[in-house]
Order: structure tokens, then sequence, then C-alpha cells
């Protein structure tokens, strides 16, 4: 017995249990004698059962329930215990170690619960961390090719990336919504789509419409935040999606479905307690409400003038017109105010506009001029409960963040809902937002950061003959060629061919739009310089027929245009007929719906892949194809532009 004690102290596996004062050997002899009892006697239980005809213990009894059932609340976490506390995670105890099946070091770990513990959560997060590459491995796979081949936009690397991952997830959620009627929305706000937007060539919602607008009404779950009960303020969402998406009607119906849902509740409750009041008056006639004789004033009664509920910020005063244009034109239906005020209208029409003694309900403005109203007038902002900011990249750079910043603040006491929305995501502005909205939702269409294959980008080369260097001969001849190009058919408008053309020059300085377009008047083009400066009146004519807003009335060939022929022919002068130039800067990149602008030359090699974007997404607009041309001179990132026309090509994303 000595020895055999011996033995076990010896074995490192007994030491644990010989120091517990236990001797395994004899315990083995007694468990073996054990479990030779515990079968005869099953043995004998089972021969009774079959003598007496009861069922078979091997084979079940199909009348009682199996207790082999699949859980369903596999998804749902652990229930609260009975006392209503949350259930306690089971701590290891010492000698739990003993038992184990794989050898873990469990001698080195000296029973250390705290050490064990560390090491789950480790594993845990390895195990994160190879899924996380497993993703990152995925779309390392699918863009190899841009990033290998992308070293000059690396070096402008100025674009939050989203894995393709994501955008393939995104593009089968956004073919769920294939119609306006199935959304939610007011039967008033149904109508408008309907009868106030008849140029809708589809009337199906786009990508960015069918991520923004279920998100927008609520229909789509909110992602679980991290510590859900320091969740204060509004719920706040980002619409990501590329340019000429339809983002304008992605945030406006469901503000206005929201307006007018606001409007019914309130009269609901007007009415609610009209009613109450006549029933107390009714009940005790000789009640009166004005003590002291004198008749209380009903604070209801006056409509507060400039309280509206929705605020939508853009930065400039043709974006003003271009989103007050629409939402006009939705009101004719839907029967709400909308008031787009701008630094270009007189001080007579903000007033007018603002102060309606009928109220207002959304406000269309540039932050610098709202925040100033603000100042003097701070009411204006009392009673905001969603909060639009349009192009989100301009508005939170250093020259706007300042003014929507103090907007956002004093609005945020009644606001309920934030929504940003922008065509590229900067990587500043990525930060921020993951620093001062947590919590924000971002809604992302899968085409985000890619121009549109149907946009096809030729180069020409300034250095080269015939142009020697000089950009604005190149200008001038490209913009000749496609004005004298007859096949120029419009796929959208069943091969028409496009009677007048018009052409977006884009600029890097504003210096440079006023010289251009005189150069380009000079060789016999009808070009316009568009900068701040321009003539208001001059500018909203010459943009009204970009936009499409203007009634294209086509060529009955004007005196002067004869003129011009005529002395075309005889070879004087030459005039490039039935073709519109515009000249600008980033001015006219930003949100100006250009519909009816086929090509766009870029005068300047943009200084990022954000401008990039921005200016040729004022072609091809919408399902239109489109042109984009560089004019690449000297000193110009020839190398930039090659992998810009390479990933326009592939269809990816600019980085
Ligand atoms: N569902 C739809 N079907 C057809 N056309 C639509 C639809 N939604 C919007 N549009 C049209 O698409 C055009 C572009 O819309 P919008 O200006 O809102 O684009 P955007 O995404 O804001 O562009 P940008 O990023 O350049 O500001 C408009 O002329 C608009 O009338």
């Amino acid at each position: 017995m000595m020895g055999l004690r011996h033995a076990a102290r010896a074995c490192p596996f007994c030491e644990v249990r010989a120091f517990l004062g236990r001797r395994p050997q004899l315990q083995q002899t007694r468990l073996y004698a054990q479990i030779q009892r515990d079968r005869a006697a099953r043995f004998d239980e089972a021969a009774a059962r079959r003598r007496s005809g009861g069922p078979s213990r091997r084979r079940p009894d199909a009348s009682r329930p199996s207790r082999m059932v699949l859980s369903d609340t596999v998804a749902r976490p652990a229930r609260p215990a009975a006392d209503g506390q949350p259930p306690k995670k089971k701590t290891r105890e010492p000698f739990s170690y003993l038992n184990r099946t794989k050898a873990t070091g469990i001698l080195h770990k000296r029973l250390d619960v705290g050490q064990d513990q560390r090491q789950d959560t480790q594993s845990r997060q390895s195990s994160a961390t190879e899924r996380r590459e497993g993703d990152r491995r995925f779309d390392r796979k699918r863009t190899v090719s841009s990033s290998d081949s992308f070293h000059a936009l690396k070096m402008q690397k100025s674009l939050h990336e989203i894995p393709y991952r994501l955008r393939s997830a995104i593009k089968a959620k956004v073919e769920e919504v294939d119609s306006f009627e199935g959304l939610p929305l007011m039967e008033s706000v149904q109508k408008a789509i309907k009868d106030a937007l008849p140029d809708l060539e589809y009337r199906t919602p786009t990508p960015a419409q069918a991520v923004a607008i279920p998100a927008l009404l609520g229909l789509q779950k909110q992602p679980r935040t991290r510590n859900p009960v320091k969740k204060t303020g509004p719920d706040s969402y980002l619409l990501a999606a590329e340019t000429g998406s339809g983002k304008t009607l992605a945030y406006l119906l469901p503000v206005i479905d929201a307006i007018k849902r606001e409007e019914a509740a309130d009269k609901e409750e007007a009415e609610r307690k009209a009613a109450e009041d006549a029933t107390t008056k009714a009940a005790d006639p000789t009640r009166r409400d004005d003590i002291f004789g004198v008749e209380e004033p009903d604070l209801n009664k006056a409509v507060d003038p400039a309280r509206p509920r929705a605020i939508i910020l853009v930065p400039s005063a043709e974006l003003v017109a271009q989103v007050g244009a629409v939402a006009k034109s939705l009101s004719h239906e839907c029967k709400f105010r909308a008031a787009p005020i701008s630094a270009k209208n007189s001080a007579t029409v903000i007033r007018n506009r603002l102060f309606n003694e009928n109220g207002v309900d959304l406000v269309i403005c540039t932050p610098p001029l709202l925040a100033s109203i603000a100042e003097s007038n701070p009411n204006i902002l009392a009673r905001v409960t969603h909060l639009i900011v349009d192009e989100a990249d301009s508005l939170f750079d250093r020259s706007f963040k300042p003014s929507t910043t103090e907007i956002l603040e004093r609005a945020t006491p009644s606001l309920k809902k934030l929504f940003l929305c922008s065509a590229t995501i900067p990587k500043y502005l990525d930060k921020y937002l993951a620093e001062k909205f947590p919590d924000m939702q971002r809604l992302v269409t899968p085409n985000l950061h890619a121009i549109p294959r149907r946009v096809a980008l030729g180069v020409v080369d300034v250095n080269k003959e015939p142009y020697r260097g000089n950009k604005m001969l190149a200008c001038a001849d490209t913009i000749w060629q496609i004005g004298k190009a007859t096949a120029d058919y419009d796929p959208a408008e069943g091969k028409e061919a496009i009677p007048t053309k018009r052409i977006l020059v884009f600029v890097n300085e504003r210096d440079d739009t006023d010289k251009v377009a005189e150069y380009l008047t000079k060789k016999g083009i009808d070009a316009m310089a568009f900068h701040r400066d321009t003539d208001p009146n001059r500018q909203a004519k010459a943009l009204a027929s970009f936009t499409g807003t203007e009634k294209i009335k086509e060529p009955k060939d004007s005196e002067a245009q004869k003129e011009a022929a005529k002395s075309n022919a005889s070879g004087t002068s030459r005039q490039l007929l039935n073709t519109k130039v515009i000249v600008t800067t980033d001015l006219g990149s930003r949100g100006i719906d250009t519909v009816s602008v086929r090509h766009v030359i870029l005068y300047d090699v943009p200084h990022t892949t954000i401008d990039f974007i921005h200016r040729l997404g004022r072609t091809g607009r919408m399902g239109r194809r489109g042109r984009g041309i560089v004019l690449v001179g000297p000193g110009d990132r020839a190398d930039v532009v090659k992998e810009v026309r390479e990933a326009m090509f592939k269809g990816e994303a600019l980085i």
C-alpha cells in the first residue's frame, strides 16, 4: 500500500489528488464495483419491462415527446433569471481544471482563474480578428488590381474606402425596394410623386432612395449601439451615394411625410383639447377662464411665423434654388409651405418667405445665412425636428463648419432626425462623424466613389501638335469638334439627334473662368464664365438651360445665327452654332443637376479624386450617357489621369 501511494505521488497527474488526501487506486476499485452493480440493476429492470409488455428503453415511446427538440431561442440573448437579474457568468472553479481532456498546460497554470479568463477573452478576440482578416482578404482580392496599379491616386488618398463585401450586401437589399408604392409614405406624398414629378422617367426608387427612404421612415432596425444607455440626441444618418443618383428626393420625400404626419398629429391634439374644453364648460357653465375678468390670450391661436419643422442646408444659392424648385412642385400636391432663401434674394423676399403669416414648414438655405438669421432670431430653430445637411463634405469643411455646427447645436433640443448626405466621403469627414456621432447609421450605395461606366473619359495631350502646350487652343478645338459632330444621339430620348449641345468646362482657379470664356467667345463659341460674381440674372438664365428647368426652345435660327451662318459660308469669321458652353470652377460641380449636359471638359487636371467625381458627375446623370475630356498640359499629372481612366473603365471606386 505504501508502495502504491508512493507510485501515485510520483505521477504528476495524481500528485494533485494526493495533495487533496485521496487514494486513487482504492477509489478506482470502489468505482468499478459500483458500475457493475448499476449495470446489473439496469439489465434486471429491462427484462422485467419486456416481460410486462411495456415500452422498451431503447425504442422510445412515440407518444412521449422527444427530448431532442431544436431550440427556437438560439439567436436570442440569454433571459434574465427569475429574480430579474441578468444570468451570472460561470466562473471557473479551481478544481474544474482536473477533468480537462486537452492538455492546456494545466500544471503550469497553477490553477490561476484570472489568467484563464484572460486567455478566454484572447481566444475570442483572435477568432474575431481572423474573421475580419478573412473579410479583408476578400476585399483585397477584389481590389488587388486597383490598389496595385493606383500608385498616383494613393498619394492623394482622400476618400474613405468602402469594402466590396459590404457593397454586395447592399446591392441585395436595394433590390428588395422596387416601387414607391411599396413604401409607407402618406397618400398625399405618393400622389405628389406621381403627379408633381412627371419628369421621373422610371418611377422606381434609385439605389440611394431604396436605402435612405426606409431608414428615414424608421423601417430599418437601428444598429446595436455600444452603450445604449448613454445614447442621447437625435437619430442620425449619413447617406453616401454617387452623383446624380436622386439624393434630393431620397431625403425630401421622408421629410415631407414627417411634416404631414406631425401636422396631422397637431391637428388631432388641438381637436381633442377643444372637445375637452367644451365638455368642462358644459359641466360647469359658471366656470370662467378669464381670471380677474381679463380674457387670457390663446397662445395656440397665433401661428408662430418663422418656426419651420424642417431645415435643408446646402452650400450654394444655386442649390437653394434647385432643391427649392423640387420642394415647391411637391408642395402643390402635398400642401406644405417651403421657403427657399439665399443671399441672392433681396431682404424683402427673405422676410416675406420666412415670416409668412401662415407659417413655414420647410426652410432651404445656406448655413452662413441661416446662422446669421438665427443669431438675431433664435426662435427660428426652436421647432425643428428634421435637419438635412446636403453636400455634407462641403458643409463640414473649414469654410462652412462653424455656421453648420452652430445651427446644429441650436436645433439639437427639438431635433428628432439629423440626415447628412454626400456623393463623396473624405477621410476627414469620416473621422469627424465617427467621433461626433458614433451611433450614426451609415447608408451607402453599391457604386459609391465610382464614376459610372456609361461616362467615357478621353484625354487630349496638349503638349503635342497642333497645340504645342496651348491649352486654350486645345479647349476651343475640342469644343468645335464636339459641336460639329452630327452623330450625337441620346438613347434616353429614342435615338433623336440632340439639337443644342451643352458643354461644361471646369478650371481649377476662379480667375481662369473669365480668361477661358473670353478666348472661347473670340473663337466663335457661345461661352460664359460662371462664378460667384457673375450677374445673377444672366447666371440663372444660363444655368436653367443646362439643368433642364427652362423649356428648351430648339433652334429656329435667330437673325444673329443666320448672320453668323452667312459670314461662316463666306469664310469671314467662324461661329459655332447650337453649342452652349459654361466655364466654371467647383461652384458648378456641387449638386447642380445638369441633366442636359453630355460633355464635360476638364481644362485643368483636378487636384483630388473628390473633384474628379463631382466634376465628371455633371454628365451621365440618372442612367444617361456622357463624355469627359481631360486636357493634359505641361506640368499636369498624366499618371493620375491614367489611373482615373483605368478605374472608370473597370467600374471601380476611386481611392
Ligand atoms: N426615381 C427616380 N427616377 C428617375 N429619375 C429620378 C429619380 N429620382 C431622381 N431622379 C432625377 O435624377 C436627377 C438627379 O437627382 P439629384 O439632383 O437628386 O441627384 P444627386 O444624387 O443629388 O446628385 P449630386 O450628387 O450631383 O448632387 C434629377 O433630375 C431627378 O429628377
